[in-house]
Order: C-alpha cells, then sequence, then structure tokens
C-alpha cells in the first residue's frame, strides 16, 4: 500500500496515526485511575500509560515497517501482547500527499532508527499536569533528526469532554503540520527550563540569559513547544538527563520550522542507535536559528568547563 509514496513520509504517516491510538490510550488509563507507577530508579518513574503507549507505538510500527530499528525509552519484556486495536495499520492521508524533500527520496530501512518516547512528562502526569505530557516519535536518518510527532493527548482537555488531543507532525525541507510557529516577544527574553531538576548549573546558566521571565515546565517535547510557540526564546538544560528520544521528535519539527536544537555548546546532537542515549551535554533550543549561535555565547565558560569535565569523567 502506497509503495510509490518515499519511506520517511509512509513512516510519518503511520505516526500520525499510531500516536493519535497512543494518546487514547494514556487518557484512557488517565481515566482509570490504575497508573500502576514503577520507579526505575533516582526519581524516574514510570506508570501503565507509559508501558502501554510504547507497546502500542513499537508494535504497530515494527509490523508496517520491520526492516528498520525503533527505540523506545521503556525497558520492556519483548515478548508482550497488546489488544487487536492497538495494531494500528491505519496511515494519515494527508501526510502520504505531501511532496516530499529529494534528499530523503532514496532512504533505506538500515538508515532509519525511530526513538520513541511513549509518554514524556511523567512526573508531571503522575502530578496531573496533564499540559505537559506529548508522546514522541522522532525520525532520525543515518545519525541526524529529520522530522517527527509530538502529540498532545490533554491538549485543550476538559474534564468528561471528549477530546482528542493535538497531533504536530514535521519533515526538514517541507515543514511542520498542525501548529503555527509564533514568534517570542521582542525586547524581551523569556527562558524555559527544567520544572524538576534546577541546580546551581542551570540557575547560573539561566541567570546569564539575564531572562525577563523563567518558565519551569516539565517535558521535553513541552518545552520545545513553548519555544515554537512563542512563550520562550530559548529552552536550555545544561546538565545531563536528556536521552535520544526526549529530542529527536522535538528538534526535527523544531529545525522545520527554523529553529535549531544543539547541545548545550552548539554541538550537533547524533541519533545512531550504538551510541550513548543520553545527551550528556545538554540541551539548547532556539526558536530561530540565526538567533542559535549568540545564545551559545552566553553559556557561562566555568559551565562549559564543568560540563566538560563531568562528561569526560564519564566516557
Ligand atoms: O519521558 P520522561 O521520562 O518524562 O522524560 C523526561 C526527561 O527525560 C527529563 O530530562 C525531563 O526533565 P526536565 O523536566 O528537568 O527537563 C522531563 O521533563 C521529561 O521530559
Ligand atoms: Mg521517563
Ligand atoms: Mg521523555
Ligand atoms: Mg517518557
Amino acid at each position: 500500500m502506497h509503495k510509490n509514496v518515499p519511506l520517511v513520509l509512509r513512516i510519518l504517516s503511520s505516526s500520525v496515526s499510531i500516536s493519535d491510538k497512543a494518546g487514547s490510550i494514556i487518557r484512557d488509563i488517565m481515566h482509570s485511575g490504575n497508573l500502576n507507577i514503577v520507579d526505575k530508579g533516582f526519581n524516574d518513574l514510570q506508570t501503565e500509560a507509559d508501558r502501554s503507549s510504547q507497546k502500542c507505538i513499537v508494535k504497530s510500527l515494527m509490523k508496517q515497517f520491520p526492516g528498520i530499528s525503533v527505540i523506545g525509552e521503556e525497558n520492556l519484556d519483548p515478548n508482550y501482547d497488546i489488544p487487536n486495536d492497538w495494531l494500528v495499520t491505519k496511515q494519515d492521508e494527508s501526510v502520504l500527499v505531501q511532496k516530499c524533500p529529494e534528499e530523503f527520496h532514496n532512504i533505506s530501512d538500515e538508515d532509519v532508527v525511530v526513538w520513541v518516547d511513549p509518554l514524556d512528562g511523567t512526573s508531571e502526569f503522575t502530578q496531573g499536569l496533564l499540559d505537559h505530557v506529548t508522546i514522541l516519535i522522532g525520525l532520525s536518518i543515518n545519525g541526524r533528526a529529520i522530522g517527527g510527532v509530538i502529540h498532545q493527548p490533554f491538549f485543550n482537555f476538559v474534564e468528561n469532554k471528549l477530546t482528542h488531543g493535538r497531533t504536530i507532525w514535521g519533515l526538514n525541507g517541507l515543514g511542520a503540520f498542525g501548529i503555527q510557529k509564533i514568534l517570542p516577544p521582542s525586547g524581551k527574553m523569556i527562558v524555559t527550563t527544567s520544572r524538576m531538576h534546577s541546580n546551581d548549573l542551570v540557575n547560573r546558566t539561566v541567570e546569564a540569559f539575564k531572562p525577563d521571565y523563567v518558565a519551569h515546565v516539565g517535558g521535553a517535547g513541552n518545552k520545545t513547544l513553548y519555544v515554537i510557540e512563542g512563550k520562550a526564546h530559548a529552552y536550555v538544560f545544561p546538565t545531563r538527563g536528556c536521552k535520544k528520544w526526549d529530542t529527536c521528535a522535538p528538534e526535527g519539527i523544531l529545525h522545520s520550522l527554523g529553529g535549531r536544537m544543539t547541545d548545550i555548546l552548539g554541538n550537533p546532537l547524533t541519533y545512531n542507535k550504538n551510541e550513548n542515549f543520553t545527551h550528556e551535554l545538554g540541551i539548547l533550543a532556539s526558536y530561530s536559528a540565526d538567533e542559535h549561535a549568540g545564545y551559545c555565547q552566553k553559556i557561562p565558560s566555568e559551565v562549559r568547563e564543568r560540563l566538560f569535565q563531568s562528561a569526560k569523567n564519564r566516557a
């Protein structure tokens, strides 16, 4: 089906449909109240919603694209079954009809790694901060994020009212769909950063931006949406913690909208499956690629030094 459509568009088209189903699974589990929370260690929670969403996403992608690599955040026993209606085979026509950029015409299965964060913002989800929650399905080609899907299961959520959330997707060279880019207010500096993991390094770095306002919110996907929708000029996270599944889809979509995401020092993030999944040198995302270099210069030298040192000690 749709075999003449380039692989990249077929994967994105399936991911849009799959994320919608995963979002309804997350809402159902939230309504059931049975989160069955597991602490993976160091206050790193996992709920039934994380696990079920990942099962739906990974099984559906592997069914349709058995030759690609799919890496999910949650470490699940591979021999799980899922209800029939969790296996999504539908593709979103609005994606299939798009004109695929030339550079992605001849991509083969081996070039592709899909990075899945089945529920980003788990801590916030358990605390009822539902608008921080996103599902992230990131598409990387030969180690580079090129696009993906961000689904917000609780977008415009009203208790006991039917909601389908919001699905955003993007592809470098084509643009992004389901969201309007909004520029942040000129003459001000708004920074978004961690809600949960503040420390001296984070605070000193954020202060170096001389912000008029700091938005402390959860979710790597959610913070990237803050940048895209003009609620922040930059997303600044100068410490390790984010993983490839946290950033692949946000980076792919942000880049498709003229923004930029790198590590805190301005180096490109990479997405090869055989390398460290953690971004040891933090995250810096800007609403405009033109502003990005200037934001990198704001990082205090002692913060750079400490980051380098800690990454080297772990290597
Ligand atoms: O998918 P989860 O585990 O909710 O993803 C986490 C990130 O791994 C973590 O880095 C983020 O921390 P900050 O809030 O400090 O940026 C967290 O919000 C979630 O995105
Ligand atoms: Mg997690
Ligand atoms: Mg995450
Ligand atoms: Mg997660």
